[in-house]
């Protein structure tokens, strides 16, 4: 029997140029065990992503803010504090920097993403200023302003709670700082080669292949290791 997957998005199941590699399709939709798509992106992302695949709709969004299994949407964190410190970062002067048409926030419920364009030492010093609860997650890809009490790694106890498997039974791939949680409860965990500092300390094993090469290595192992 193959594992049950955790699996990040960005990064991991992405191309250089961020597009969703194509053996994603080939190689998940017919996967024998659960897939968890464990993302920053806001919920309707990974929803599409699973939907697309033909698999069950399990997703951890909003890096641990929302969670979906068994049917059931859990929205876990709390979005005033995140969002008061993306107003006072604007009363400073500072801009998101998606433009006038934000569809990276539109559907999201439980933090606020910002561009890497965005002004990131005054976004750090105003998160820093509104306390404990908020923190700044760089995922290579977007500042998120989140609360400090969700993470993609309590989203993924929470979905082994609802399908009975413990979140060391999950196998888990991911690129950065925001996987670092997940990794800490899987069972076994790869970082691909373009992986951030803290993901590549954090992951078990840090792959010799980028993006979906990397991610496709394992997933050929893990196949392989179940025959
Ligand atoms: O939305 C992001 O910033 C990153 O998304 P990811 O968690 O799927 O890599
Ligand atoms: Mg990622």
């Amino acid at each position: 029997m193959v594992p049950p997957l955790a699996l990040d998005i960005d990064g991991t199941l992405t191309t250089a140029s961020g597009r969703i590699d194509a053996r994603v399709f080939e190689l998940l939709p017919d996967w024998d065990a659960p897939v968890v798509l464990a993302t920053g992106k806001a919920f309707p992302y990974p929803v599409a992503l699973a939907h697309f695949l033909g698999r069950a709709e399990t997703v951890i969004a909003e890096n641990g803010g929302v969670v979906h299994v068994d049917g059931e949407t859990a929205v876990l964190g709390d979005p005033e504090a995140p969002r008061a410190v993306v107003e006072a970062f604007r009363e400073r002067g500072g801009d998101l920097g998606w433009g006038a048409r934000d569809t990276v926030n539109r559907w999201r419920e439980t933090e606020v993403a910002l561009s890497l364009d965005a002004d990131e030492t005054l976004l750090r010093e105003v998160a820093a200023a509104a306390g404990g609860d908020v923190e700044v997650v760089d995922t290579g890809y977007a500042y998120h302003v989140k609360s400090t009490g969700v993470s993609k790694g309590r989203g993924l106890e929470r979905v082994g709670d609802a399908l009975g498997l413990a979140p060391d039974e999950f196998v888990a791939v991911g690129d950065s700082e925001n996987d670092v949680s997940t990794f800490a409860v899987a069972g076994e965990s790869y970082a691909v080669a373009n992986a951030d500092v803290a993901a590549r300390d954090a992951a078990d094993t840090v792959l010799a292949e980028s993006y979906m090469d990397g991610t496709a290595s394992v997933l050929e192992e893990l196949r392989a290791r179940s025959e």
